[in-house]
């Protein structure tokens, strides 16, 4: 037998012992899971409370137990130890101690395990030897040592597997895609490592070029945060944006798989619970909306909803005469304003201000005093007299977010008093049809106009009061439960207890909780694809995190969005008011080395901010570019050959291939619907995305290069690349960098600038 399959061996030992445990575990809570139940829906609300609380916990550990399945032990640490005594560190997704509370395995995020990132030769952190276990379900099948510390090792046993210690990063990044994006946690790089463990405050923004890991290292962050804050982050949730539904589709694995699983993912517009995005507008008009002026706009439109009346009116109530003054209505408003708080809530003050004046007049006629309960009655016939309900209303309306944003952008007068900077042309492009639906570039104006007009909170902050003491109680209720009884002792903490129990069933997780809750703030909010964000959607985020603890990942060169970030100073200066920091990632793990340079030097030629990368690997063949008469069109022969050629080098066609192998056709947005039916007539319909799944699970999808952004595919047929460069040079970059073996263009049209000259 060889040293190396001697190694396996002790390995599979080591990392079978671990599994054991995992299979130990998860039998104990099943079993308390399956006990809890049993105990039948008897007993006061309160037990029933504390039994459901219980059993949503087991079920949630259960799925954290189960999902961390795959690869559960991927790495060894052998520590200098100068009296010979130590044991190697074995690091994993979890931590695990056995029964007697000796460490099996150390979670990846703890202190200890950071030498498995960080580690050099140049500075060894005591590690000796650093080794990779590469596993295929619970089977290891190959062992990687790099030898850190060769002096300490000298004399011991010999090093085996691949020295360099990249043959697992390669054979990670070489694996067919899925559709569904991996951790990289038995992989990740030290630049990379750095930036997922450094500090819980402030806002950190990681610019890095197309595949170099922003996605990967913002998730891995996430889950590190968690744990290394978890009593901070579990009550207050993290937000993760991310640009579209199949992207947050994409990645919604990551974090399960990483152990956590109450993080909020969304859109930007789906954070304003109760709107749904369905219309679309013009890029020019998306790009005014997002303007910072915009808030302004919003400011001075809720301004002209406060207006005295030009004439007085009169009003009869019980047979006397009262009159809303014109100068009466003006001081009640400067009175409100002053107060400083938002429409609705400032009405309040305008509203009681009037009746007052009113009350004055009336009584004022009622020829003597009145006693103070009597006048609070005259006070009350007055509000509810619907005259002067009507006068005061037209004065001062309670609105909605709704009604001010829809009445400002189609009505062109309104438009027009709020807007008085913009140009004719500039607000003919923000009006539309009444009744139009509310398009992305709107949800960041509403949440402005929710912050300006506030909402009349008493109820709400008596009801958040109510909430804290509440949760108090629980929590000490919880810390009682857990110390009389013993129940999921070692499974389960008094804060997590707490946070199910609820006085009708098991209450909602933070997760449920803030995602509902247009108010709720965030502990920490991590946003990928940051470029696109527009100022006034910057606002709305941060409205969401005032703490500004945020993870901010991007490339300023893959902008689309016409209200997207250039430069990330002058995008996050002004709302940040410069207190970020910036890393940076260099490595392109995902596009083959000829592939990247082609899209860099297309892409700098096209003036856009590339950031300097180098590749992880090339790909022989990466690159296979058809120009001129041979391409026949988007609905010709070519097309439809490439994307055959593709599924059969990717073993599809001849079902070698397992679940991994996936094609996505890229073109320009007036072609892809002209694309999407050639190949739907073709033989590869079989392959595609047409049965109104997610295009994340099929084969071979068509996508525009806007809704590949953050994706990625085995292979990118790009069709007709100067099309999209017309449109938007970034948009051709993002699409030029999804794929992580294969370029194929078809270039009927012609290449863009920059382009490397075509293969014979
Ligand atoms: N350390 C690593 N080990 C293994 N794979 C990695 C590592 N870092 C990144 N990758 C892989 O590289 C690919 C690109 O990563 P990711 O999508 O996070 O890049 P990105 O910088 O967000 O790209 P883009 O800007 O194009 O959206 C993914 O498949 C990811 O799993």
């Amino acid at each position: 037998m060889t040293d190396l399959q001697d190694q396996i061996e002790h390995e599979q030992g080591a990392v079978d012992e671990r599994y054991a445990r995992l299979d130990r575990l998860r039998a104990t809570t099943r079993a308390r899971l399956s006990q809890t139940r049993r105990v039948g829906p008897s007993g006061s609300p309160q037990n029933r409370s504390e039994r459901d609380a219980f059993a949503t916990l087991y079920e949630d550990r259960l799925a954290q137990l189960d999902a961390v399945e795959q690869r559960l032990c991927f790495g060894r640490l052998d520590l200098a130890d100068p009296d010979g005594a130590g044991r190697p560190l074995y690091i994993g997704r979890i931590g695990l101690t056995d029964e007697d509370h000796t460490s099996l395995m150390t979670d990846w995020r703890a202190p200890a395990a950071r030498p498995f990132y960080r580690a050099t030769s140049a500075r060894p952190e005591g590690v000796v030897r650093r080794r990779h276990l590469v596993t295929r379900g619970r089977s290891v099948t190959g062992l990687e040592d790099e030898i850190l510390d060769l002096d300490a090792y000298a004399g011991t046993a010999q090093a085996v597997g691949t020295v360099a210690g990249e043959g697992a990063l390669l054979a990670a990044l070489a694996t067919a895609r899925t559709g569904r994006m991996g951790d990289i946690v038995a992989t990740i790089q030290a630049e990379q490592d750095a930036i997922i463990r450094s500090g819980l405050a402030g806002a950190l923004v990681v610019q890095g070029g197309p595949g170099t890991g922003k996605t990967a290292v913002a998730l891995h962050r996430a889950a590190y945060l968690l744990y290394a804050h978890r009593s901070t982050l579990e009550r207050s949730g993290v937000l993760v944006v991310g640009p579209s539904r199949t992207f947050l589709r994409y990645i919604d694995q990551v974090l399960p798989s990483l152990g956590e699983t109450g993080v909020v993912a969304a859109t930007v517009e789906e954070l304003f619970p109760g709107v749904t995005v369905t219309g679309t507008e013009p890029d020019a008009a998306a790009e005014l909306k997002g303007r910072v002026d915009m808030a302004e706009v919003l400011a001075r439109a809720v301004r002209q909803r406060q207006r005295a009346p030009r004439d007085p009116v009169e009003v009869r109530v019980d047979g006397r005469r009262v009159v809303v003054r014109p100068a009466d209505v003006a001081d009640a408003i400067g009175k409100a304003r002053r107060t400083g708080r938002p429409h609705n809530l400032a009405r309040i003050t305008f509203v009681r201000e009037m009746l007052q004046r009113l009350a004055d007049q009336y009584i004022a006629q009622l020829g003597f005093a009145v006693a103070p309960e009597d006048r609070a009655e005259v006070v009350e016939d007055l509000r509810t007299t619907r005259e002067i309900r009507i006068a005061l209303n037209l004065a001062w309306m309670p609105l909605t977010p709704q009604k001010l944003v829809g009445d400002l952008l189609t009505r062109p007068a309104r438009l027009e008093a709020a807007a008085p900077r913009l140009s004719a042309r500039e607000r003919h492009l923000l009006l539309r049809e009444p009744g139009a639906p509310w398009t992305a570039a709107d949800v960041p104006l509403l949440d402005e106009a929710a912050e300006l007009l506030g909402e009349d909170d008493q109820a709400a902050r008596a009801q958040a009061a109510e909430e804290t003491r509440r949760r108090e109680e629980e929590l000490d209720y919880a810390r009682q439960v857990l110390s009389s009884t013993g129940a999921g002792r070692g499974l389960v903490s008094a804060e997590q207890l707490a946070g199910r129990f609820g006085s009708s069933g098991p209450s909602l997780t933070t997760a449920e909780r803030a995602a509902a809750d247009r108010a709720w703030t965030y502990g920490h909010v991590v946003v990928d694809e940051a470029q696109e964000l527009s100022a006034m959607a910057w606002r709305m985020l941060l409205r969401r995190c005032p703490t500004r603890s945020m993870t901010v990942v991007g490339d300023v060169a893959q902008t689309s969005s016409a209200a997207g970030a250039r430069d990330w100073a002058s995008t996050l200066d002004p709302v940040l008011r410069g207190s970020w920091r910036l890393a940076e990632l260099t490595v392109n793990y995902r596009t083959p080395a000829t592939v990247a340079h082609a899209a860099q030097e297309v892409a700098q030629r096209a003036g856009l901010p590339v950031s300097a990368q180098t590749s992880a690997r090339d790909v022989p063949a990466a690159l296979r570019v058809q120009v001129g008469d041979d391409v026949d069109g988007v609905d010709g022969t070519a097309l439809v050959r490439a994307v055959e050629e593709s599924l059969v080098e990717l073993g599809v066609l001849d079902g070698t291939a397992e679940e991994g192998g996936r094609v996505v056709v890229v073109a320009a947005p007036d072609d892809a619907g002209a694309v999407a039916a050639r190949l739907a007539a073709s033989s590869v319909a079989p392959y595609l995305d047409a049965r109104g799944g997610s295009p994340l699970d099929a084969r071979v999808a068509v996508m525009t290069p806007r809704q590949t952004k953050g994706l990625e595919f085995d292979v990118v047929v790009l069709v007709e690349p100067r099309r999209i460069a017309k449109d938007s040079p970034g948009d051709l970059y993002v699409a030029m960098t999804r794929p992580t073996r294969t370029l194929r263009v078809l270039a009927g049209d012609g290449l863009p600038d920059g382009f490397p000259t075509p293969h014979a």
